[in-house]
């Protein structure tokens, strides 16, 4: 019997479900079984070409429309979301395997917050005047053209919308590829929106690896390239597009500081700690996996921090009790099983987990290191898994310093209720995403995206129309042109 998690067909182009199984087969592994529930064939030249002419066909026609009536669109799609939740979260979790307690609230909802968002700032993209005497200037917010999004895998749903929905809201058309590790949400995003109201070829996805998002990133139509992926894909992409002169968001990886000051309230910190190390079993970009802890309180915190990680419910992702998931593959779960070996090799004293649970799929138990040092793999790699380290420090001073010392600079928090050193302490760090007493929070209305390696432009905000926009500028003149000759 087909599993019901199977789409109707491998790509959705111009409006419509298309196959075409001369394509790399894809296999849809669920993380929490091990067992096959569905296949998709990889774009082939021929999809690729069907993507791009649509979308560059449809955009012209799509701009021409006003912004209210764009925004119209994309905030029906957002009520179609809502309405299916529970349906489009569960496939969220066949997608990656996390658990839908989850996935209920953070993947399609989310998703549905960026089409609302965007479809409502729409309206209201316009240009200024700008008087020069008896002359003047305008300028006029046009769309780029045609975007691709590439997306990494453990958002699937909610990074095809924060790229999709501000690409559209400008006027752009955009091709889409997910990861090939989670083919199918994106396919779902790109329905709705048709069944919405938004006309044929504007919102295309077609599967394949890095070799299908290389032939859409090299393409001479292409505008513009918005990736969600690692710092080395991040390079090579960010490479072929500036051969071809295309704008680029790059939404890289992290290894991000999370500064715990002994002022700071217990509990809160811990509870910071856990949000930002072990949501979606620690496959979170902005993850502050590196926990800098006050020597003063670092025993208390870490007698804290195990009891509370030791309640993590891990089981079948479709429990709503279940808070804890799979990694989302096999190949991953070794990567990550990897890096606890090297930290108990390193010297680095394991708190709690380091090991994979005994149990079907892809788990491993929640791991925290103690005694972590700067030098060690496990604080200067990104792991994208479960495993937080933990590190001492004494001064202030010498935290900023060891928490900027890395090439990344996705995100960073501090926990302290001395609220002059909060923003003392987040005003020097070297990093896009910041929090203060908080950690991981990312709505639409606030900008989300790194400095450093881990990344270039904002997603989300007003700032992301600034990333899916370009502005003409118009000199008027009033009175007669002088000329020297
Ligand atoms: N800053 C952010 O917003 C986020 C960043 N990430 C980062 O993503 C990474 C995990 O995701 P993965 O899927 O493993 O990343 P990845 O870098 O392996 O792949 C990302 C995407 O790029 C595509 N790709 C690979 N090579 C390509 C090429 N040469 N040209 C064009 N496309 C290519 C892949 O098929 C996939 O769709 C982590 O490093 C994580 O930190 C994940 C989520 C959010």
């Amino acid at each position: 019997m087909t599993h019901p998690a199977q789409p109707t067909a491998s790509h959705f182009i111009n409006g419509a479900y298309v196959e075409d199984t001369s394509g790399t087969e894809i296999p849809v592994i669920y993380a929490a079984t091990g067992e096959r529930i569905a296949t998709v064939h990889a774009a082939t030249p021929d999809i690729v070409e069907q993507a791009l002419s649509s979308a560059k066909a449809a955009q012209k026609e799509w701009a021409k429309m006003t912004g209210t009536e764009r925004g119209r669109i994309l905030r029906r799609a957002a009520d179609i979301i809502r309405d299916r939740n529970h349906e489009l979260s569960v496939l969220e979790t066949y997608d990656t395997g996390k658990p839908l307690q989850e996935t209920l609230v953070a993947d399609a909802t989310s998703g549905a917050d960026a089409l609302e968002y965007f479809g409502g700032l729409a309206g209201s993209l316009t240009g200024e005047h700008i008087p020069m005497g008896e002359d003047w200037v305008y300028t006029v917010r046009e769309p780029l053209g045609l975007c691709v999004g590439i997306g990494a895998w453990n958002y699937p749903t909610q990074i095809a919308c924060w790229k999709g929905a501000p690409a559209l809201a400008c006027g752009n058309a955009m091709v889409f590829k997910p990861s090939e590790t989670t083919p199918l949400c994106a396919l779902k995003v790109a329905e709705i929106l048709h069944e919405a109201g938004l006309p044929a070829g504007l919102y295309n996805v077609i599967q394949g690896m890095g070799e299908v998002g290389g032939a859409l990133v090299t393409d001479p139509r292409v505008d513009k390239v918005s990736l969600t992926g690692s710092v080395p894909t991040g390079k090579k992409v960010y490479a072929a597009a500036a051969s071809g002169m295309k704008h680029v968001t790059m939404e890289l990886g992290g290894k991000s500081p999370l500064i715990i000051f002994d002022d700071a309230d217990i509990d809160n910190a811990v509870g910071g700690a856990i949000n930002g190390n072990f949501y979606s079993s620690g496959q979170v970009c902005s993850n502050g996996t590196r926990v800098f802890v006050h020597k003063n309180i670092k025993e208390e915190f870490l007698k804290s921090l195990a009891e509370r990680t030791n309640n993590a419910i891990l089981g079948n992702p479709l429990d709503e009790e279940t808070n804890f998931g799979p990694m989302v593959t096999e190949n991953q779960m070794n990567i990550v099983l990897g890096y606890i070996e090297k930290g108990k090799a390193e010297g680095a004293r394991l708190i709690c987990g380091g090991e994979r649970a005994d149990m079907d799929g892809y788990y491993i138990k929640p791991t925290v290191f103690a005694d972590v040092t700067d030098d060690m793999v496990i604080a200067q790699e990104e792991i994208f898994g479960p495993v937080m380290a933990v590190l001492d420090f004494e001064t202030e001073e010498e935290v900023i310093a060891r928490a900027n010392a890395t090439e990344f600079g996705l995100s960073a928090g501090v926990f302290t209720n001395d609220l002059s050193r909060a923003h003392r302490v987040i005003g020097q760090m070297e990093a896009g995403s910041c929090f203060i007493n908080s950690y991981n929070d990312a709505p639409v209305e606030a900008p989300f995206g790194g400095v450093k390696a881990s990344g270039v432009g904002r997603e989300n905000s007003k700032e992301a129309i600034n990333h899916f926009s370009q502005v003409k500028s118009v000199y008027v003149r009033m009175g007669d042109v002088e000329a020297a000759f």
